[in-house]
């Protein structure tokens, strides 16, 4: 498994932190991987229930995506064009298998892309059934500052960058624990030239 490190995290409110866990090459692999993925599902600007559109696009691979519409968010078999959804790939099971210490596979893998000036606002991920699996999230691009909350609304909160090739795991007490993107680094990168991020969420939904 070409990932740079397994050392040991860093744990801030609960979530796993591996700081470069994959090498560069590791992640130009994954990336065009996801240019397979966005060829087979167009990521797309999903609406939410209020009418506003989200500023990141998405798309999914997996049994499930993740849609969102004024039907409100849920994850369903379909692309929004009608097509199945395309499998995960292998280096992004592989990130799954090394860090998330269960032997379940998940069920989808949602992909968003930010492009300049998107974010996304401080929410909880509870569309799954069962919160015992965790939530491994993967970064490549352009830098993130991602905002940790509390497992309830309110409170106080840390922020850290999260950089390209790093990967945390919201797990364990901290499932369920607010959670958030203020703002990217919007630039060209080595990986994304014309520039981006590109976060993956790997889910066990049903
Ligand atoms: O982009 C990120 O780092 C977080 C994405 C996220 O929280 C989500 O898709 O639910
Ligand atoms: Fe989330």
């Amino acid at each position: 498994m070409p990932h740079a490190t397994t050392a040991k995290p860093l744990l801030l409110r609960g979530f796993e932190i591996y700081k470069s866990f994959l090498t560069p090459s590791a992640q130009e692999a994954m990336l065009s991987d996801l240019r397979d993925v966005v060829r087979a599902a167009p990521l797309f600007s999903p609406m939410t229930p209020y009418g506003k559109p989200m500023s990141v696009r998405m798309t999914s691979s997996g049994t499930y995506g993740w849609v969102s519409d004024r039907r409100g968010y849920r994850y369903a078999p379909q692309h929004p064009d009608g097509t199945a959804w395309p499998a995960i790939p292998e280096t992004i099971m592989e990130v799954w298998r090394a860090v998330s210490q269960t032997d379940r596979s998940p069920d989808c893998c949602l992909m968003n892309f930010y492009a300049e000036g998107a974010r996304m606002g401080l929410h909880q991920d509870r569309d799954e059934a069962d919160f015992a699996y965790p939530v491994v999230s993967i970064s490549l691009g352009n830098e993130a500052l991602f905002r940790i909350g509390n497992p309830e609304r309110g409170g106080k909160t840390e922020s850290l960058w999260l950089h390209s090739g790093d990967v945390v795991v919201m797990g364990g007490a901290a499932r369920l624990t607010y959670h958030g993107v203020d703002r990217i680094k919007f630039g060209a990168s080595p990986l994304m030239p014309k520039g981006g991020r590109i976060n993956l969420t790997l889910r066990v939904v049903d």
